[in-house]
């Protein structure tokens, strides 16, 4: 028995969710650049969970379905006032979304109609508990949902606590349908890993969201945003960088385990961030991003992944680079949700074999004789 460090190239489940072949992603057979400009959010959602994308009728019923789970349990509000203030966003949010299924009377009911139901409701609930973390981080009081709006747009209302502009209304929702699924990445694999065992749907979303925190995957857009931070200036983008490149240190958002020719995602939230920029009348931090993607093209010849120009979107929309995972998480519960559907139909327990690479042959030596 030998082991693939990191799995790499291992097929582990078979999956209709969505397909990466050729560098090309597709979600239920619809290619992400086809859905990227003509989709919402709500309907790729339905697309995930259902197999097809949604008839007016489903899509107002989902729309429904998500305005009356939007608002979060008040104990669920009053544990997350209790949180260190300073402590990780990503962490926060883990422990809220266990804390959900405490007030969830079908946290244990494993039929389809159930986890269904559940399914919606945490992709209803995740937005809100999220708008609450931040607002309580920085003192204020969390604002409920609006019912009748959409997800990109409740979000930034119980952000912001006022109406967003249709403009980053609807740059998050494009966001938002690119980050929806992504085949088994880190994170939609633990989750899978987890409902395997029957363990229940908030469980895996749990175990996804600690997957997700971690800098080598979701965590990265954080991470790009402080890198750009510290670069600070056009003019120091190139020693900066030219840096890191000597001293062999990773450039965050940029590789990928699939994708070696270029991430499909990432070329459609660079035209978002050039254009936020342009309409802001700034675009910094938009040519900051170009100098280091065709800085490390041309030395590393690594692209930038998903996770590179969405920092510099979130940024322009007014966002707090604490939240840029956190967003993210709220797009992938989708697509976790879908997985966790998916593995409960076909269900068997994951539990692959290692590779013994430790002492053999060792003799117990009591305590007493022991040096
Ligand atoms: C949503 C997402 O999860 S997208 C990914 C987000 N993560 C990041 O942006 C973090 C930065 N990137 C990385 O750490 C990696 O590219 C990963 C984790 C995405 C993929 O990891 P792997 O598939 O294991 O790639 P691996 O580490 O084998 O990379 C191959 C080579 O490219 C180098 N490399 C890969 N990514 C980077 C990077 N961002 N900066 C510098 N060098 C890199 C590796 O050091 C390695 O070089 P070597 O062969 O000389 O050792
Ligand atoms: O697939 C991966 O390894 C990471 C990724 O891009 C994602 O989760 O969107």
């Amino acid at each position: 028995m030998t082991a693939t460090k990191g799995l790499e190239g291992i097929v582990a489940a078979a999956s209709s969710i969505s397909s990466i072949v050729d560098g090309v992603l597709t979600y239920r057979g619809y290619d992400i650049d086809d859905l990227a400009v003509n989709a919402s959010f709500e309907e790729v959602a339905y697309l995930l969970w259902f197999g097809k994308l949604p008839s007016q009728a489903e899509l107002k019923q989902l729309h429904e379905d998500l305005s009356n789970e939007a608002k979060v349990p008040d104990q669920v509000i009053e544990q997350m006032k209790l949180y260190p203030k300073d402590t990780n966003t990503m962490a926060a949010l883990r422990s809220a979304v266990s804390a959900l299924a405490l007030y969830d009377k079908e946290a244990d009911d494993m039929s389809r109609e159930a986890n269904e139901r559940k399914a919606i409701r945490l992709q209803a609930k995740l937005p809100t508990v999220i708008a609450a973390l931040a607002r309580i981080r920085e003192g204020q009081e969390p604002v409920a949902p609006l019912a009748g709006l959409f997800i990109a747009e409740n979000f930034l209302y119980m952000l912001r606590g006022e109406k967003p502009d249709e403009v980053s209304v609807k740059a998050l929702d494009q966001a938002l349908v690119l980050h929806a699924d992504h085949e088994l990445n880190a994170s939609t694999f633990a989750a899978r890993v987890t409902v395997a065992t029957l363990s229940d749907i908030y469980s895996g979303v749990t175990s996804a969201i600690g997957a997700l925190k971690g800098p080598l995957h979701g965590g990265a857009n954080e991470a790009v945003m402080r890198m750009l931070s510290e670069i600070g200036s056009m003019e120091n983008v190139e020693p900066y960088i030219q840096q890191k490149l000597d001293n062999r240190d990773k450039i965050m958002g940029f590789g990928h385990r699939v994708y070696k020719n270029g991430d499909p995602r990432a070329k459609h939230l660079q035209k978002m961030s050039r254009e936020l920029g342009e309409m802001k009348g700034d675009t910094t931090l938009y040519e900051m991003s170009v100098k280091i993607d065709e800085l490390v093209n041309t030395q590393k010849g690594l692209r930038p992944n998903v996770d590179f120009y969405s920092a510099s979107v979130y940024t322009q929309l007014g966002i707090n680079h604490e939240l840029f995972t956190p967003i993210f998480a709220i797009s992938r519960v989708s697509g976790w949700t879908a997985h966790i559907l998916e593995q409960y139909e076909n269900n068997r327990i994951i539990r692959p074999r290692a590779e013994y690479v430790g002492l053999t042959d060792q003799k117990y030596v009591s305590v007493e004789q022991r040096s």
